[in-house]
């Protein structure tokens, strides 16, 4: 398939945006007036120090952690601003957000397909549909073949492949995805990368992806460095 020439459709803004855990003197700044913007098609690496803020602000973007003060939009919404502007926010994280884990995360006695249909199973899809839909997914990342075996039969890039299938189930444009590279050998970190990329560009989604993997930063078209919480572009 013809990728789709590259949008500047921005699909996640910050402005301003500062998180901190506890008072006083317990209190640690773990994000101070973080600005960015990520458009669709894009590949963005976060890097940065142990304890600089990476997996803090991917879970802002994720809206599981509560920003302190700022403004963010989610593909063109307002999501945040000073407060959550939706209630809803497992919803939220369901049509818009899906995520990637270091290690794939998958339910051990669910097989491949059920392991991404269920996920479209939560939005209300039909098994049916959904089993097919996966099928689809599994073809697409390349592990179609796969689509019967239990979570304990595969390679560590099957799995990867399998997580990344289902984060895609339920067509968000946001990927967010911490450390997907880690567990495995640089031939695979490469096709697991590659097929992100692919899908970044053909499904016009972003994808953030917090990184140490020196294996994989060719592989990015734009690097955030983080240090004490503030961004480095
Ligand atoms: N729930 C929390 N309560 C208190 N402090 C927290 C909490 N979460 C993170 N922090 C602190 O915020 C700062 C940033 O942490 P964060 O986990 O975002 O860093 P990181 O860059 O992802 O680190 P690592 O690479 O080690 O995972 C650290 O000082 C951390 O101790």
């Amino acid at each position: 398939m013809e990728s789709p020439p590259p949008s500047s459709q921005p699909l996640v803004e910050l402005s301003g945006i500062s998180k901190h855990f506890g008072e006083g003197a317990a209190r640690v700044d773990a994000l101070h007036g973080v600005a960015m913007t990520i458009s669709a098609g894009e590949v963005v690496g976060l890097l940065g120090p142990s304890g600089s803020g990476k997996s803090t602000l991917l879970n802002v973007i994720a809206c599981i952690v509560e920003p302190s003060e700022g403004r963010m939009l989610l593909d063109g919404e307002a999501v945040f601003d000073g407060r959550w502007l939706r209630r809803d926010l497992r919803r939220l994280r369901l049509e818009k957000i899906g995520f990637v884990f270091q290690t794939h995360n998958l339910l051990p006695f669910l097989d491949a397909t059920d392991n991404v249909a269920l996920a479209m199973t939560l939005t209300g899809e039909g098994l049916d549909a959904a089993r097919r839909r996966a099928w689809e997914l599994l073809d697409y990342l390349q592990v179609g073949h796969r689509r019967y075996a239990m979570p304990a039969q595969l390679s560590g890039g099957e799995a990867q492949r399998v997580a990344i299938a289902r984060a895609l189930a339920n067509r968000p444009r946001i990927i967010l995805a911490d450390e997907p590279t880690a567990a495995l050998d640089s031939v695979r970190a490469g096709i697991v990368m590659d097929l992100l990329s692919r899908l970044a560009r053909e499904q016009q989604a972003a994808i953030v992806t917090v990184t140490h993997d020196e294996k994989i930063m060719d592989r990015l078209d734009r690097i955030f460095r983080l240090r004490d919480g503030r961004l480095n572009a």
